[in-house]
């Protein structure tokens, strides 16, 4: 993936990367076009010959072979381009799928603060910018660069057949026109840009809005996510209509210049024939290829221009998504052996990109199998200790361990396999209820599935019109707080890791609920490591350790029976008093 990064301000050199997995295709492609503009000049060049034999009268020249000759040049001209079309439409769209496939794994390697600080709408979007982009640049350059810059060139050819003279000067003229509109088309790269980034900010915005849609019902922001949207739109369409408007400019200037030359060239011809220099095919073939080349360079023109709009949004949007992977594995990583999963944290700090010490030179060793809870006040770094143990982030100083290993040195497969979480937000995906369980365990068979819908007490899908298969909507919102839960639990149950993360699992269920599934907790917790965050001490009553965080620091740890009354409350009223009025509900049972 570091060589896909090292293209992230070099746009060709990312298309570039996707046309050689298809050389041969490409070639053809190639040839065929290059085949055809031959094919397509030379028409005009057959046209000259005609008209000169049919002026030199029927009794002099027989008309046929230039006839026969004009046909196949015109039968091939038209055969090359549909040969060229049929492989271009399977080769260019598999360069778009290879794109987009590498892209999203490159995404998806990101470390959590990459996608913290940029809004999902603008990554997605800015993926299929690329691949769309990348098309049209491909498509561009194989239809409409390639054959103007090959059609000028045999032209000038052809045009030298008639005078050497003429020709130099169109060869003149039409390399410093092509140096002219490709210096202007360059220098307008920031426009181009400039709108390329305000597009990909609406899109963003728009996601945005639209995934918080309920948060915006709730409080009537309507009016104000509408005049947000409609000042972000203005900002695109500004930038919109000053990129556009210099590719006009190119345009006119290309316009002027090609007419005046195409009108000189043409009375030279008609003086070289008033002088008999030059025979009336000559004249004809002249004005044709003026015409042509007026039209190919045109076309060129407008083409170029294009190509750099869309060069720019390609870079845009590759110098936002080929950031290199922040938590890539080490190059000697080496798979988790497993040996009783027990945990260490030793003398580990650790801070948010740009924030403050969240962790504090934190020691902490958790024995294998032992089930550990962690309490205190919001805030006080508890969901950020589990998301450093699954490597979600690499700790500035220190080291965590799991059985002897250094989290930093394994691979992130083998990690991730050896933990199940039960997080705090449950996400879900857009798809049916088994298939989120089974996200668990994607070999899992369907009866091993419901059989851990069962022991986390799922008993709600059976209620659904179509049981395991109903779509669970956007994120899961078609369940509630506490189903969503339940849905979290049965995953992390079908994983079957050696250790288990509770980020306050049983937070949305009732009470009847809990206690349902404690005893299915307690079944599924038997054997694994387990650190659980709970806001409650009571529901921390069972197990082996209670580890108290305040402000990143480990700031008291007993057992259960040493720091919980009988009531479920701390033992010390000191602590109790401090705690309460920094965080009440952690403390109430
Ligand atoms: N992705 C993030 N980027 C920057 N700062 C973050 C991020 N996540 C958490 N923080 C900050 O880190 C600190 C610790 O947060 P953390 O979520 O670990 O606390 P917590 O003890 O789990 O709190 P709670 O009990 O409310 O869930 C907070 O000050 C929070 O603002």
């Amino acid at each position: 993936m570091d060589d896909l990064c090292r293209c992230a301000e070099r746009p060709i050199a990312f298309i570039a990367r996707y046309v050689k997995l298809q050389p041969v295709a490409h070639f053809v492609i190639l040839t065929s076009v290059l085949a055809a503009v031959g094919c397509s000049v030379g028409t005009q060049y057959g046209v000259k010959v005609l008209v000169d034999c049919l002026s030199r009268g029927a009794a002099h020249a027989s008309p046929w072979v230039a006839f026969a000759l004009l046909c196949s040049l015109i039968a091939a001209d038209n055969l090359l381009w549909r040969v060229a079309g049929w492989i271009a439409a399977r080769a260019f769209v598999t360069v778009t799928g290879d794109m987009r496939r590498e892209l999203f794994r490159q995404l998806m390697g990101h470390s959590p603060s990459y996608f913290t600080n940029r809004l999902p709408g603008t990554l997605t979007s800015r993926v299929t910018a690329t691949s769309n982009a990348a098309f049209t640049i491909e498509n561009m350059f194989i239809w409409n660069v390639l054959p103007p810059c090959v059609a000028t060139l045999v032209s000038i050819c052809l045009v030298a057949t008639v005078n050497l003279g003429m020709a130099a000067v169109l060869s003149l003229v039409a390399a410093f026109v092509a140096t002219i509109i490709f210096r202007i088309a360059a220098n307008g790269r920031a426009v181009h840009r400039d709108f390329a980034e305000r597009a990909a900010a609406v899109d963003g915005e728009m996601t945005d809005v639209v995934s918080n849609v309920l948060l915006v019902k709730a409080f009537g922001g309507f009016a104000l996510e509408r005049r947000r949207f409609a000042s972000q739109v203005k900002q695109e369409m500004t930038a919109r209509q000053r990129s556009l408007r210099y590719l006009e400019k190119v345009r006119l200037f290309h316009a002027a210049t090609t007419a005046l030359l195409v009108s000189g060239l043409l009375a030279w011809a008609i003086l070289l024939w008033q002088h008999g220099t030059a025979s009336t095919g000559s004249v004809v073939l002249v004005c044709t290829l003026g015409i042509s080349v007026l039209a190919a360079t045109r076309d060129l023109a407008v083409a170029l221009v294009d190509i750099t709009q869309h060069m720019a949004r390609l870079a845009e949007a590759l110098s936002t998504l080929l950031v290199p992977n922040e938590l890539a594995d080490h190059p000697k990583a080496v798979p988790l052996h497993r040996a009783g999963a027990g945990i260490v944290f030793q003398n580990i700090s650790f801070h948010y990109p740009g924030g403050q010490q969240v962790i504090k030179r934190l020691s902490l060793h958790i024995k294998p199998g032992e089930r550990v809870g962690l309490v205190g006040p919001s805030g006080g770094g508890k969901s950020t200790l589990l998301a450093l143990l699954q490597r979600m982030y690499d700790v500035q100083d220190g080291h965590i361990y799991i059985d002897s290993q250094d989290i930093s040195l394994i691979t992130q497969e083998s990690l991730q396999a050896a933990i199940a979480i039960v997080p705090q937000d449950i996400n879900l995906f857009h798809r049916s209820l088994i298939e989120n369980i089974r996200y668990g365990r994607p070999e899992a068979s369907d009866e091993e599935v419901m059989k851990a819908a069962a022991t986390a007490h799922c008993d709600f899908i059976k209620t659904l019109p179509d049981g395991f298969e109903t779509i669970v909507g956007n994120r899961g919102l078609k369940l509630s707080g506490g189903q969503r839960q339940r849905i979290a639990l049965a995953r992390a149950f079908l994983k079957d890791a050696p250790i288990l993360l509770l980020d306050e699992a049983t937070s949305a269920l009732d009470h009847e609920s809990e206690e349902a599934i404690r005893e299915a907790s307690m079944r599924l917790m038997r054997g694994r490591t387990v650190v659980a965050i709970a806001h409650r001490l009571t529901t921390l009553r069972s197990f082996d350790r209670i580890l108290v965080l305040r402000d990143g620091r480990l700031a008291e740890e007993g057992s259960p029976s040493e720091l919980i009354d009988a009531n479920g409350r701390y033992r010390d009223p000191l602590q109790r008093k401090r705690d309460e009025a920094r965080y009440p509900y952690a403390l109430d049972a």
